[in-house]
């Protein structure tokens, strides 16, 4: 199983670099490796087991995190009225982004990110609707539109694909200045 200690933290060279597509069709490894993502969200969102584990509560993952230079991703939203049935789950291979909304929008209390062991303050503004199309784990093509959160954790997930962390987007000079035309969520 993934606990913490496989996620690499910033520093590692890794989490710049720029993650490969996947072939298709997938090996046991990479089918295995991309499902233990999912499992770890799950486990990161179970009280006991990530009291046991020790594991910080996560919402999504990218293979760069677990050291894996590769265009997987796995996004696992609770959903807070009804936690056993999730807002969002996927695992997504060759995730793309095909068009999104003009329309941007950022976290009221800025990001975080489970490869960052610190706060880093600051808006990270990012595209409140995005329509994706990406390869599941059998192989089929998936698309989707999100939008709030559910987008936010995908966008999030994609950089880490491209080497990008959230803070590469916040304002140095003025972290918590966004134009007025960008949708502050809480
Ligand atoms: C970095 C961390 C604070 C752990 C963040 N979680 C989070 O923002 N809240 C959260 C956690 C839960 F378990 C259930 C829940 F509904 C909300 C997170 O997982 N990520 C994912 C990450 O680091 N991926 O590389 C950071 C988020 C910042 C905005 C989108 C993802
Ligand atoms: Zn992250």
């Amino acid at each position: 199983m993934i606990t913490m200690d496989d996620i690499i933290r910033e520093g590692h060279p890794s989490l710049k670099k720029v993650a490969k597509e996947v072939m298709f069709p997938l090996t046991e490894e990479q089918k295995q490796k991309a499902e233990e993502m999912l499992q770890f969200l799950k486990n990161s969102q179970d009280a006991e087991i990530s009291e046991k584990y020790q594991l910080r509560g996560g919402v999504g993952l990218a293979a760069p995190q677990i050291d894996w230079l590769e265009r997987v991703i796995a996004v696992h939203v609770p959903n807070v009225e009804n936690p056993d049935e999730p807002l969002f789950s996927a695992v997504m291979m060759n995730p793309k982004i095909l068009s999104h909304s003009v329309e941007e929008t950022c976290l009221s209390e800025g990001e975080g990110c489970l490869s960052v062991d610190r706060e880093v303050p600051g808006y990270v503004v990012r595209h409140s609707r995005i329509s994706l199309e990406y390869t599941d784990l059998n192989g089929e093509t998936q698309k989707a539109r999100l939008r709030k959160y559910p987008a936010i954790v995908v966008q999030h997930e994609i950089d880490h694909l491209n080497g990008i962390m959230f803070y590469d987007h916040i304002n140095a000079k003025e972290p918590w200045k966004v134009a007025d035309d960008v949708n502050i969520m809480s």
